[in-house]
């Protein structure tokens, strides 16, 4: 059987440092674009979606956010056409201002379908935010259900609150198994991150996440906001994950 394999997307906030993604394209899967000083999961402008669209190699799925968004379902659908009518084929939504499950399947059936009666290929990811009690929003562990309900591809962790906590403060190793478990057994891709560092690809894997979510630990200093995302941490990032795929590979198929 064939093991899963761990994607990388990395999120540049502007064309220029989609550049510098360019520059590693060959060590990332997808290219994420987002405005991190309109929230964790900030949207960014259509046209700079489609400029970044146009610089990266076309084999390149390009993801954008639309926002942190709140329980306003209409305004939400509208604003995810926005993205995949600019390029987009992964559309992630920050359900922030979404206080129960139900509001969260109201607004993402919305956005299912707003995107897929446009480009039935593109994928719809719900995001969650592994600190929700911080801010009052739904449950990690709802989500993907919640996301499996209203027609979604994939369920996704971030941290709302970008402090230097990580998503394993909030929701530690064993929890964020039974995340990915949950999206599986719903059929859907499990994202997860949240100021995610190398050191925390080892449980990444062991859990079988599908897709890790990076910016600060690419940036250079580690800094997602003064800092610029640099290709040669990129490289280091993806040459950690790769050995991480290798020794799990190893423990589960053993040789020999
Ligand atoms: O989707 C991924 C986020 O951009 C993660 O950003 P971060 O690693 O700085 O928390």
């Amino acid at each position: 059987m064939k093991e899963p394999t761990l994607l990388l997307l990395i999120s540049p906030d502007s064309v220029e440092e989609a550049l510098d993604c360019a520059k590693a394209a060959e060590h990332l899967d997808i290219v994420d674009v987002k405005k991190p000083d309109e929230g964790s999961l900030g949207a960014n402008y259509p046209w700079v979606i489609r400029e970044i669209r146009d610089a990266i190699p076309a084999d390149k799925p390009v993801s954008a956010t639309v926002g942190d968004v709140p329980y306003k379902p209409g305004t939400v659908a509208q604003a995810a056409l926005g993205a995949v009518v600019s390029g987009a084929t992964y559309i992630k939504v920050g359900l922030y201002g979404c206080t129960t499950p139900d509001q969260v399947v109201e607004v993402m059936r919305g956005v299912v379908r707003a995107v897929k009666d446009h480009r039935p290929d593109a994928l719809v990811v719900a995001s969650g935010y592994a600190d929700a009690h911080r801010i009052g929003c739904v449950n990690p562990l709802a989500i993907p259900g919640v996301a499996q309900r209203s027609g979604c591809d994939a369920a996704m962790l971030d941290t709302a609150v970008k402090d230097g906590t990580r998503l394993f403060d909030h929701v530690p190793p064993d929890v964020c198994g039974e995340f990915v478990r949950l999206a599986h057994e719903g059929g859907l891709l499990a994202a997860l991150a949240g100021s995610v560092k190398a050191e925390d690809l080892g449980a990444l894997t062991r859990i079988g996440t599908d897709i890790v979510g990076v910016r600060g630990a690419v940036c250079e200093g580690g800094d997602r906001n003064a800092g610029r995302i640099q290709p040669h941490l990129v490289a280091a990032f993806r040459a950690e994950m790769d050995r991480h795929a290798r020794e799990h590979a190893a423990v589960v198929t053993p040789t020999g």
